[in-house]
């Protein structure tokens, strides 16, 4: 398979001085990502995986060439991007997250056309290509009004009009539907997956498990700047086949009762999560091994008190693939 994107041993180390009263000040260094390599195909939407903080935009704004790595390399289509910056970034669309460049006193339309200029595009192919993508993203009718007035989904649709107008053939899409409301949420996946069809690589970063297995090929699980795992996102859930998933509601529990749980034999990690508004728990539990297990939480349970509203067993999903990797919830 061709390669759209290698990444090599990068690493994006920042610093930072701590002043220290009669003291030198120190210089703290921070690894954003540390030590990370992978390869993307062409045609394929590679998922990011990960947990706020985890890297994924410092990773993103590397492959665009937007920040210097402070090691390693990384080729788009066989381009180094430190070397040639400019030749790299020609293969690239992105949309970076909350993305704040378009001209929000100008229209869709502009916007576009605008950059369309910028990106070298004559006058009348700016016009055409401009027409087309706001067509395609569903905001034609909206086409002449200014940005500002837009709904948070609007302007993300704007922001990923932008990225569209060089017609590159990779886009990087850093978390695109950040803050978008369910429907323009699967709205813009399956535009997504229109452009997959199209034959364009994506990346894209996400800290929604359900995205990144709805969307990707190939997911990259990242923490704390290094990837912990990396493959189809079915293969990831078959990974972990040995672990069942259970999933308890609870009445009348306390922290405390929750941490008991995790003394329980077999039982590999216990995640909860209080419901101010209805006082119950929601409690996630790994664990190996079925029924007699099962049957020790709930003698547990009950024997300290909580009531049980409602049990299920799930399959696993990509958040317990983080869980079982890391032992915390990719929305910590
Ligand atoms: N310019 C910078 N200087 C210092 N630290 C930075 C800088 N940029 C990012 N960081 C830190 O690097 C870490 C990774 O940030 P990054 O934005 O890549 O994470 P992320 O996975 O995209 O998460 P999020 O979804 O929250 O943006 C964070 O802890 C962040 O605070």
């Amino acid at each position: 398979m061709e390669k759209a994107i290698e990444v090599r041993d990068v690493k994006k180390y920042f610093y930072s001085k701590k002043r220290a009263l009669f003291k030198k000040s120190e210089v703290k260094e921070f690894k954003a990502v540390d030590g990370v390599s992978f390869d993307i195909y062409k045609g394929e939407i590679f998922g990011l995986l990960g947990p706020n903080g985890a890297g994924k935009t410092t990773l993103i704004k590397m492959i665009t060439g937007l920040l210097l790595p402070t090691e390693g390399t990384i080729l788009v289509l066989g381009i180094d991007v430190v070397k040639e910056t400019i030749k790299a970034q020609r293969n690239i669309g992105t949309v970076l997250a909350g993305d704040r460049s378009i001209y929000w006193k100008l229209t869709a339309r502009e916007n576009l056309e605008y950059f369309g200029a910028l990106y070298g595009l004559k006058r009348k192919e700016a016009k055409e290509r401009a027409e087309m993508i706001l067509e395609r993203l569903g905001i034609s009718e909206k086409a002449d009004q200014i940005v500002e007035k837009f709904s948070t989904g609007m302007k993300q649709k704007v922001a990923l009009g932008k990225a569209l107008m060089p017609n590159a053939p990779i886009l990087l899409l850093d978390e695109p539907t950040l803050g978008l409301d369910p429907q323009s949420a699967i709205n813009l996946r399956e535009i997504i997956l229109e452009f997959k069809r199209e034959g364009k690589t994506i990346l894209l970063t996400t800290h929604y498990m359900e995205e990144a297995d709805f969307l990707s090929d190939r997911v990259a699980i990242i923490d704390s700047g290094k990837i912990i795992a990396l493959d189809k996102p079915d293969n990831l859930k078959k990974s972990i086949n040995e672990v069942k998933t259970m999933k308890l509601e609870l009445m009348g529990a306390s922290y405390e009762i929750i941490e008991g749980l995790k003394n329980l034999e077999k039982v590999q990690n216990v995640l909860s999560h209080y419901n101010q508004q209805n006082r119950t728990f929601e409690v996630t539990i790994h664990h190996y091994d079925g029924e007699s297990v099962i049957h020790e939480i709930l003698d547990y349970v009950l024997k300290k008190k909580a009531k049980v509203l409602n049990i299920n067993v799930e399959e696993p999903s990509l958040e317990d693939v983080f869980i079982h990797l890391t032992g915390k919830s990719l929305r910590e």
